[in-house]
């Protein structure tokens, strides 16, 4: 060296220059590269510059009804300000500005953390959460919960992942997933290296399940050395929206049983039924109901959120999940793994608190609460009518009614030109009719193969969550879209 000067031999930058960097795409994990998300994905991405250019967009590709307008129920806000901002309680003009049941419930939150909102709680969640929400459980299906197989999580995503991250040991383990799914479980398998085992929904059957389908799924996986290893069911469904009935439910845990299959119950639209013939019934209380063997050999993990319901907290990340017939030594392994993010958020750990023990009735606050869930309800009841009907008059659009949850998800008949314009512009045919229909309204919806969907079939998903008001507005502005669609594209 002259100095402090220090000669690197050339070779080294050479090498430092000529190879790709650690993070480089081509150096990526392959199981990253392979997942994908539809519903944040092209069209949203197109919707989102559309948007920085000025465009009016409506977004409903995503089920995000405060985003859309919807306002939150009142009391979970304030017991949650309150426990965020402790130093309220200790206003003496507090009563003035809140109710006392939110003040109670707020003190009786703090007791249960260990140093208010910023301190981590236990990574299976705060144990006096998870006992309100085995109480609603009992109260819900009328067996006992135990709150030692509830852990809480940062949404029911974070459950799922963590659930199937203990399932999914190489590309040799299957997972049953319903078709039309919801991508959360086809970006989850591909990104833990597993294999996704399709059952197809009957779309003419209004979405049904057909048992006779899934066998052939899990003899056609079995034959290529797959072992089918859970079953996913999403009730009620997204996109599809359709309710399992109870004897669906018994048909399933049987299938179960029968091919030793943990069974992975998505009831986060629990809250969102739009019929009266089937109302929502738990896989757990069906399996408890069955009695033994099954249910005292049939495994079960149900999913539940705070994102969705007439709650719709999608931001505040609280959900849970409970297990069922579970072996202690694989529930102490999950807790372990949950150990390693230390903890849920525990604002969305009050937020689940909250709704699965809401005020009651005799409570200061539990008039306003039923008149806003029930008021949100009824609305949400009346927007999946109109826009089912929507759909339905247009003349290559059918659509099952959305019987649960907050999507409509319709049949789009594209005509042959249409689909030989989407192949020459090197789109698949629902997302050339999605993003011109993006284009012509702002409407972002969300391409039916972003869900899966029987081959030469097209759908598009959409919410049934823009505001009432706007509804009639919306279906006309889609009608007047595809109806010169059609007329561009028809022979
Ligand atoms: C069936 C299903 N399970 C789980 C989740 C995740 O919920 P958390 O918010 O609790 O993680 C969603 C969210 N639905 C997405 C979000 O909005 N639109 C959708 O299709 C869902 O639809």
């Amino acid at each position: 060296t002259e100095g402090n000067k220090v000669d690197y031999p050339v070779s080294l930058f050479t090498n430092f220059i000529m190879s790709s960097k650690s993070l480089d795409y081509e150096n990526l994990n392959e199981n990253v590269k392979k997942c994908q998300y539809a519903v944040r994905g092209e069209l949203y991405l197109r919707a989102s510059e559309l948007q920085k250019e000025g465009k009016k967009i409506i977004f409903t590709n995503v089920g995000n009804p405060h985003a859309l307008g919807q306002k939150p129920l009142t009391f979970p806000r304030q017991v949650v300000a309150l426990c965020q901002a402790p130093f309220l309680l200790d206003d003496p003009n507090v009563g003035l500005v809140f109710p006392a049941d939110a003040i109670a419930r707020a003190k009786h939150y703090l007791t249960l953390t260990s140093g208010g909102l910023g301190a981590y709680s236990d990574s299976r969640g705060l144990p006096g959460v998870r006992k309100e929400v085995a109480e609603f459980i009992e109260r819900r299906d009328g067996y006992p919960s135990d709150p030692e197989l509830i852990f809480l999580t940062d949404g029911a995503s974070k459950g799922v992942m963590q659930i199937l991250n203990a399932i999914i040991r190489n590309a040799s383990d299957g997972i049953l997933v319903p078709v039309p799914q919801y991508p959360l479980y086809s970006a989850t398998i591909s990104l833990l290296g597993g294999s996704l085992v399709p059952y197809y929904l009957e779309e003419t059957a209004n979405w049904g399940l057909d048992i006779v389908n899934l066998r052939q799924s899990v003899a056609k996986a079995r034959s290529q050395g797959i072992t089918v290893r859970a079953m996913v069911i999403i009730n009620p469904g997204n996109p599809t929206g359709q309710c399992l009935s109870e004897a669906n439910l018994k048909e399933i845990i049987t299938f179960c049983y029968q091919n030793n299959v943990v069974l992975l119950g998505d009831e986060v639209y629990q809250q969102n039924i739009y019929q009266d013939e089937r109302p929502f019934i738990s896989a757990r209380k069906v399996l408890m109901d069955m009695g033994p063997p099954m249910s005292k050999e049939v495994e079960l993990v149900s999913f539940h959120t705070v994102s969705k319901g007439y709650w719709g907290e999608c931001g505040q990340r609280g959900g849970y999940f409970e297990m069922t017939n579970i072996s202690p030594k694989t529930v102490e392994e999950i807790y372990k793994v949950a150990s390693i993010s230390l903890s849920p958020n525990v604002p969305g750990q009050i937020f689940m608190g909250l709704m699965v023990n809401p005020p009651k009735p005799g409570d200061i606050s539990y008039d306003r609460y039923v008149r806003e869930s029930k008021g949100i309800l009824e609305s949400l009841r009346r927007r999946a009518q109109i826009m089912t009907d929507g759909f339905n008059s247009c003349r290559n659009v059918v659509c099952n009614f959305t019987e649960g949850a907050m999507y409509s998800f319709p049949q789009i008949r594209l005509p042959p030109k249409a689909i030989e314009a989407a192949k020459s512009a090197g789109k698949v045919p629902d997302v050339y009719y999605c993003l011109k229909l993006l284009e012509a309204t702002g409407i972002s919806t969300v391409p039916g193969s972003g869900f899966g969907q029987k081959e030469g079939v097209f759908h598009l998903r959409t919410t049934i969550l823009p505001a009432e008001e706007d509804m009639p507005a919306i279906m006309d502005s889609f009608k007047k879209f595809n109806d010169e669609f059609m007329e561009q594209y028809e022979d």
